[in-house]
């Protein structure tokens, strides 16, 4: 009997970078090579949601480009009470994750070489849009974030930077960021990713139990159902989510939002069909998800028209 040959995907590991040295000196080999850098900036614990934005990062800077992976879980965006501590941190498993989705090198530096004379007195201000939302729920979280992502852009000094749709708040924020103090680097935001049933793909999933992880559908079957309803308009789409997240009581919402796609209140007197954004944020026990999706917001005048015709009201 013969064996059978089976050709062996070759994976490359990508190289490690645990200090700002090692990632200087990673940075200056691969710009050697002439070609751009993209940074992807994660907090470990990688799930195919990551894997993409690397694969994502790899498309924008071609195989002479370098792709740099952080992962980094940054104390300075977690409030008192949160979840710090148990955050999943599995760097070996993410390394392996890297390697599969093409990465060339994975800075994981500890906290104080991040932060080596402990929280900088010096941090970015997210402004207005950095008090809604996650903001309103996480106090401080979005300083917390944009500092991080201000320091590794000083840290790699990528010309692209990819970042989920998941987080579009924070997406939002950090285009916001790159815009506003002329941050040379490209801003790509990347879609969801998600499980068969909806669920989008988080590391935060993983505390879930089974009841739990049934019940987190609950979230994306919202956001499908105000969906349904868009071409009614923002409020009744709201109505629709709510319903949902209303049939499931273990689900606790904090919130539930129609916008701009901006993330702009909805103006409903504004003229023109125009692209919004739904977005949920709810916890199942101690675990706090979120997830949103595009929708369109209809003209003032394409809603009227949408109004179904009363039975009752119907004449022979
Ligand atoms: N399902 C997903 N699809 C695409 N991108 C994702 C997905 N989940 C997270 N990301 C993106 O990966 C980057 C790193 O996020 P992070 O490490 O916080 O992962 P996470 O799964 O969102 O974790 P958490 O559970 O803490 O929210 C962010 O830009 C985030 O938007
Ligand atoms: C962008 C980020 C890596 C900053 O710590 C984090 O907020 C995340 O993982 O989305
Ligand atoms: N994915 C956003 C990071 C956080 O929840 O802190």
């Amino acid at each position: 009997m013969t064996t059978p040959t089976t050709t062996p995907t070759t994976t490359t590991a990508p190289a490690l970078a645990p200090t700002r040295e090692s990632l200087r000196r990673e940075l200056a080999l691969a710009r050697g090579r002439g070609g751009r850098v993209a940074l992807v900036p994660t907090m470990g614990a990688l799930h195919d949601g990551h894997a993409s934005l690397v694969r994502t990062a790899r498309e924008l800077v071609g195989p002479e480009g370098a792709v740099v992976v952080s992962v980094f879980v940054n104390p300075l965006q977690f409030g008192a009470g949160e979840d710090l501590d148990r955050y999943p941190r599995t760097l070996d498993a993410d390394l392996a994750v890297c390697a599969e989705a093409g990465a060339d090198v994975v800075f994981a530096p500890a906290v104080d070489e991040v932060y080596p004379g402990g929280d900088p007195q010096v941090t970015v201000e997210p402004g207005p849009l950095g008090t809604l939302l996650e903001g309103a729920v996480r106090p401080g979280h979005f300083r917390g974030v944009l500092t991080v992502v201000a320091k590794l852009f000083g840290l790699v000094q990528p010309d692209v930077a990819v970042f989920g749709e998941k987080d579009y708040q924070q997406l939002a924020l950090i285009r916001r960021m790159a815009a506003d103090l002329c941050l040379p680097v490209e801003v790509v935001g990347a879609p969801t990713v998600r499980e068969p049933d909806g669920l989008a793909l988080s590391s935060r999933n993983r505390y879930l139990d089974a009841e739990q992880r049934r019940l987190a559908t609950t979230l994306s079957r919202a956001l499908d159902a105000a969906r349904e309803r868009e071409a009614y308009g923002p409020g009744a789409a709201r109505e629709a989510a709510l319903e949902v997240l209303a049939s499931q009581p273990a689900v606790e919402t904090d919130y539930l939002v129609v916008t701009e796609d901006d993330l702009g209140e909805v103006d409903p007197a504004r003229p023109g069909r125009r692209s919004g954004r739904v977005l949920v944020a709810a916890r199942l026990g101690t675990t706090r998800l979120i997830d949103n999706l595009p929708l369109e917001i209809p003209s003032p005048n394409q809603i009227r028209n949408q109004i179904q015709p009363d039975p009752t009201l119907e004449t022979h």
